[in-house]
């Protein structure tokens, strides 16, 4: 008998599951047991996705035609629309609490109920829930990870832009009213569903800002910044989307705080990260390219001085579909199963 993990994914058809299929067909401690669907319910991996189709993987199903009690899933990822993942997770969980969580979807990530409803638009379905997540930022949380059932991964926004502000603001080196993240997302970031704005013949040849002054990813990065800061912390944040397919890459500007210099910013990120796996911080002045962390599990991050006296302009890059969803995920699974932090996802980007 095999004594691989037993490993469910919900939502398997769609980017950030299809993702995680990528990923874990190469992790040699689990087994892919359960992958499941709404529409795309009765068909093949690679019926929805032909890269699959040489790979013997399991039919879609959908999440009802489960028996969670006998399944014996050892942890689920959760790859499902916000909202909805509430609804599923409580019914799985009362089925089969012994099990672990990796939830993908926005639904855990607040700990502030009223920022939920105020953000999402409706009140949240399973508060019982969400009081035991421990947000799944591991750079940060990685101890409080290790000991969780249910795991809220971060948004792949949110992480881009926290990897690199988190240690200065901790550090209390950068003033945290002043705080400006200009950020852009390729198109994966909107998941797989058909949706008019998405059409090639409006994205592409062009770009624009969405959401500006009002994207949700902003109540996340506020509850997690003013954390770190210890007093109320709100950014001014505006994402763009590229007409390509991965990446996320976000311009941030900071201003020193005490005289803290450009240089002294960036000796307290090489610091933090020196010994991370997964974050690495570019010689002073450089800055990178998406381009250098596609299909990987990396950030990159650069720091060079703005000619302003005092300010600073960070560069972080990461792919929303690996270290800004399903990479972060399986890090996450890695540390909540027992399993080396790196284990099936330590390989470097795709060229060129
Ligand atoms: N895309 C990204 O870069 C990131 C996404 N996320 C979050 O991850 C989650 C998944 O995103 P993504 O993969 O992009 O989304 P997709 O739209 O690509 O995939 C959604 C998946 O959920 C299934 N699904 C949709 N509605 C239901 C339902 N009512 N019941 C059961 N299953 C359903 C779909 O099945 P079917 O295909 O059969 O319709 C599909 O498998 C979202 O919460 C998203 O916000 C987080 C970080 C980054
Ligand atoms: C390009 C694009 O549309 N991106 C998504 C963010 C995707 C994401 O990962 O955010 P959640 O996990 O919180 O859904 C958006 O702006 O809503």
């Amino acid at each position: 008998m095999s004594n691989k993990k037993k490993i469910a994914i919900l939502g398997a058809s769609g980017y950030t599951g299809a993702e995680l299929v990528r990923l874990l067909l190469r992790h040699p401690k689990v087994e892919l047991t359960i992958l499941t669907a709404d529409r795309r319910a009765g068909q093949q991996m690679g019926d929805v996705f032909p890269q699959f189709a040489p790979y013997e993987l399991p039919t879609l199903v959908t999440i009802d035609s489960v028996d969670w009690t006998t399944a014996g899933i050892d942890l689920v990822f959760c790859a499902l629309p916000h909202a909805t993942t509430q609804k599923v997770l409580q019914d799985v969980l009362a089925k089969a609490p012994e099990t672990k969580v990796v939830d993908l979807s926005a639904d855990f990530r607040l700990s502030d109920p009223a920022a939920y409803a105020k953000w999402y638009g409706h009140e949240h379905h399973a508060l019982e829930l969400q009081k035991e997540a421990v947000y799944g930022l591991v750079e940060v949380y990685r101890r409080d990870i290790k000991k969780a059932r249910l795991v809220a991964n971060p948004g792949c926004y949110t992480s881009c832009a926290q990897l690199p502000l988190v240690p200065l603001i901790k550090a209390k080196a950068i003033e945290t009213d002043e705080i400006v993240i200009d950020a852009k997302s390729g198109m994966t970031g909107a998941g797989r569903a058909a949706k008019e704005e998405m059409l090639f013949s409006e994205v592409s040849d062009g770009f624009n800002a969405y959401g500006v002054g009002k994207h949700r990813h902003m109540a996340e990065l506020d509850e997690q910044f003013s954390k770190a800061a210890g007093k109320e912390v709100i950014v001014t944040f505006t994402p763009h989307l590229l007409p390509q397919n991965r990446g996320i890459l976000s311009t941030i500007y900071v201003r020193g705080r005490r005289g803290k210099t450009a240089e002294e910013l960036h000796e307290i990120l090489v610091k933090q990260y020196e010994k991370e796996p997964f974050v690495y911080v570019l010689p002073f002045g450089k800055t990178p390219h998406t381009r250098h962390v596609r299909g990987s599990n990396m950030t990159f991050i650069g720091v060079a001085a703005d000619r302003i006296p005092g300010r600073a302009i960070i560069v972080s890059t990461l792919d929303n579909l690996t270290k800004g969803a399903s990479g972060q995920a399986v890090q996450n699974m890695n540390l909540v199963l027992g399993f080396a932090e790196t284990l099936g996802i330590d390989q470097p980007a795709m060229f060129p």
